[in-house]
C-alpha cells in the first residue's frame, strides 16, 4: 500500500516537473527582425561588430534578439532592461564571451575585462575597488592627475595641431605613474611601445580568432594544418603581451628594493604584501588599467575639443565659472570640482555624447524567465549604450551637445549610470576617468582657447561625426588652439 502511494506520489511529481518545465521552456525568445535561411541573422551581427549604432533602436521593443551560427545574441536597448537583468540579475549574467586565440593562445583570459566570472575575476575587482573605486584611496593620485594634464596643456600649447597625439599620449602617461609608478620618459618610450602593441594585438587577435573560437579544435592542430596558420602569430604575441604585464611590474619590484618606489596601484599594493597567486592578479589587474584607459580616455578629451570647437558660448560660459571660482593665480583641482556644477555637466555630457564603447558583452549563466520571454543559458547579452544615451526619448535633440541638460529643474538622466555599464562587470575605473576627465576639463578652461581652424582665410565648421568600428571614435578633425591670459602659470 506504502509503496502504491509513493509510487503514485513520484509519478504525479515527474507529471508536475514535466509540465512546468514545459511552461518554462515554451516561454519564447525576445522578438527580434527575421532572419535569411541558414545564416539566420549574421548580417546585422556582423553591422553589430562594425557600426552597433547603425542599427540599434530599429524595432519597437526594448529587448530584441538575433540568431546566427548557433548564437543568441539579446540587444539590451533601454536602461530598465540593462538594469533589470545585469544589476539585478548579476549572478547569472555577470560572464564574459569565451576567446581561444585571444584569450587562452594569447592570455588574455587572465586580464579582468575578459576573465570569466568567478573567484579570480571578484579578487581583481576587489583590489579595484580598493585602490581606485573609493573617493579615499583615489585621492592619493590626484596631484599626478593635476599635474599631468598641466603638462598636456603646455604641450598642445607648443604643438597645437597635434591634438590627437597629445590625448593619446597624455592618457598613456598619467595612467602609467598610476598603475605602476612609472614617468614616461619620451616617444617611443619602451615601457610605452610594449604596453601599445600588447593593446594593439587584442583587437588583431579577436579580428583574426573568429575561426578558431568558431572550431576550438583547431588550436590542437599543427601549424601547417589549413587554417592553422595563426599558431606562428600567436607565439609572437603571448611573449608580447607577457613582457607588457611583467616587465613594469618588475620594474615596480625594482623600486621597491632601492626604495624609490613613486606611490602606485601596484606598488601600494606589493607593500601589503601578496601571495605569488594574487600578485598575478595584481599584474593582469594593472596591465588592464591600460587596457580599459588607452582608447576611451583619449578619445574624451578630443571630444571635449570638438564640442568646443562647435560650441564656442557653451566654452565662454564655462571659462566664466573657472575663473570665478579658481582666480587667476592658480589652476583648477580636483578640490574646486563641487563649486563648478558647470563644468562637470559638460564632462557629464561628454560621456553622453561620446560613447566610445557603445556596447559591451556579458553571457548568461543560467536560463532567465524575463518579462514573458526567456533568454536561454549562454546567450550573449549586449548592453546598447550608444542607443541608450543618444535615444530622442530620453535625450532631447541627442547630436546636440548640451550641458544645460544635466542643470536646473527638468534634468535629463545622469549618463554615468549607462556609459559605464551595469553589475559586476561595470568599469571598476569609473571614479578614475571621471576624475581625469574634470581636471583635464577644467585645466584646459582655465589656460587655453579651443576655436574654428582657419584654412585659407576660411573657418572649417565641423559636425557630429564619428569613425565606425566596435570602437566608437571620434574622427581626426583640426581646430585653433591659443593661450588664455592663464599662460604663465603653465611656466615651470
Ligand atoms: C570615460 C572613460 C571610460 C569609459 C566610458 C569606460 C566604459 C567601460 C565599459 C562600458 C565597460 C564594460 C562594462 C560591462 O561589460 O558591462 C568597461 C569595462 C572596464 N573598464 Fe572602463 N571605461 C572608461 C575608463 C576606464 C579606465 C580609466 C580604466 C582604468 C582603470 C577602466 C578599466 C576597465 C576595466 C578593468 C573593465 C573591465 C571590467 C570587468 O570586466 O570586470 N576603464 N569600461
Amino acid at each position: 500500500m506504502v509503496a502504491h502511494l509513493l509510487t503514485n506520489a513520484c509519478l504525479l511529481g515527474w507529471a508536475l516537473y514535466l509540465v512546468v518545465r514545459l511552461v518554462w521552456k515554451s516561454s519564447p525568445l525576445p522578438p527580434g527582425p527575421p532572419g535569411w535561411p541558414l545564416i539566420g541573422n549574421l548580417l546585422d551581427v556582423r553591422t553589430l561588430a562594425d557600426a552597433p549604432y547603425k542599427m540599434l533602436g530599429a524595432m519597437s521593443s526594448p529587448i530584441i534578439t538575433l540568431r546566427a551560427l548557433g548564437a543568441r545574441y539579446i540587444i539590451l536597448d533601454s536602461s530598465k532592461v540593462a538594469e533589470d537583468l545585469l544589476e539585478k540579475q548579476s549572478p547569472i549574467t555577470s560572464n564574459r564571451p569565451h576567446f581561444t586565440l585571444g584569450g587562452e593562445l594569447v592570455g588574455y583570459n587572465k586580464a579582468t575585462g575578459f576573465l570569466q566570472y568567478g573567484d579570480t575575476h571578484r579578487k581583481h575587482r576587489k583590489l579595484f575597488n580598493q585602490h581606485i573605486g573609493i573617493k579615499r584611496s583615489l585621492v592619493v593620485f590626484y596631484p599626478t592627475v593635476e599635474a599631468e594634464a598641466k603638462q598636456f596643456v603646455c604641450n598642445l600649447l607648443k604643438n597645437p595641431d597635434d591634438l590627437n597625439v597629445h590625448c593619446r599620449r597624455t592618457a598613456a602617461r598619467c595612467v602609467f605613474r598610476i598603475s605602476h609608478g612609472y614617468s614616461v620618459k619620451h616617444d617611443g618610450d619602451l615601457f610605452q611601445e610594449m604596453s601599445n602593441r600588447a593593446l594593439h594585438i587584442v583587437f588583431t587577435a579577436s579580428a583574426t580568432g573568429f575561426l578558431v573560437d568558431l572550431l576550438p579544435i583547431l588550436q590542437y592542430l599543427p601549424e601547417w594544418f589549413p587554417g592553422c596558420g595563426f599558431h606562428k602569430d600567436t607565439k609572437r604575441w603571448r611573449k608580447i603581451v607577457d613582457d607588457a604585464v611583467n616587465i613594469p611590474h618588475e620594474f615596480v619590484l625594482e623600486q621597491l628594493a632601492k626604495g624609490d618606489a613613486e606611490p602606485s596601484f601596484t606598488s601600494r599594493l606589493l607593500q601589503q604584501g601578496l601571495t605569488p597567486e594574487d600578485e598575478e592578479i595584481l599584474k593582469w589587474a594593472s596591465f588592464m588599467m591600460h587596457l580599459g584607459a588607452s582608447d576611451t580616455m583619449p578619445s574624451m578629451l578630443l571630444a571635449f575639443f570638438r564640442a568646443m570647437t562647435m560650441y564656442p558660448e557653451v566654452q565662454k560660459k564655462a571659462q566664466a565659472e573657472v575663473d570665478s571660482i579658481v582666480g587667476d593665480d592658480r589652476l583648477p583641482t580636483m578640490e574646486d570640482r563641487d563649486a563648478l556644477p558647470y563644468v562637470n555637466a559638460i564632462c557629464m555630457e561628454i560621456l553622453r555624447w561620446n560613447v566610445v564603447l557603445p556596447i559591451s558583452g556579458h553571457v548568461s549563466t543560467k536560463d532567465i524567465h524575463y518579462e514573458g520571454y526567456l533568454i536561454p543559458k549562454g546567450s550573449f547579452l549586449l548592453p546598447n549604450i550608444w542607443f541608450i544615451l543618444s535615444n530622442p526619448e530620453t535625450y532631447q535633440d541627442p547630436e546636440r551637445f548640451d550641458p544645460e541638460r544635466f542643470l536646473g529643474e527638468h534634468q535629463q538622466p545622469d549618463p554615468r549610470e549607462a556609459c559605464f555599464g551595469w553589475g559586476r562587470r561595470a568599469c571598476p575605473g569609473a571614479r578614475l576617468a571621471e576624475s581625469m576627465l574634470f581636471i583635464y576639463v577644467a585645466t584646459a578652461l582655465a589656460t587655453l582657447n579651443v576655436s574654428r581652424y582657419v584654412e585659407n582665410g576660411v573657418e572649417c565648421v565641423l559636425t557630429y561625426e564619428f569613425e565606425e568600428g566596435l570602437l566608437r571614435r571620434i574622427k581626426p578633425f583640426k581646430c585653433r588652439i591659443t593661450p588664455r591670459s592663464k599662460g604663465d602659470l603653465l611656466e615651470g
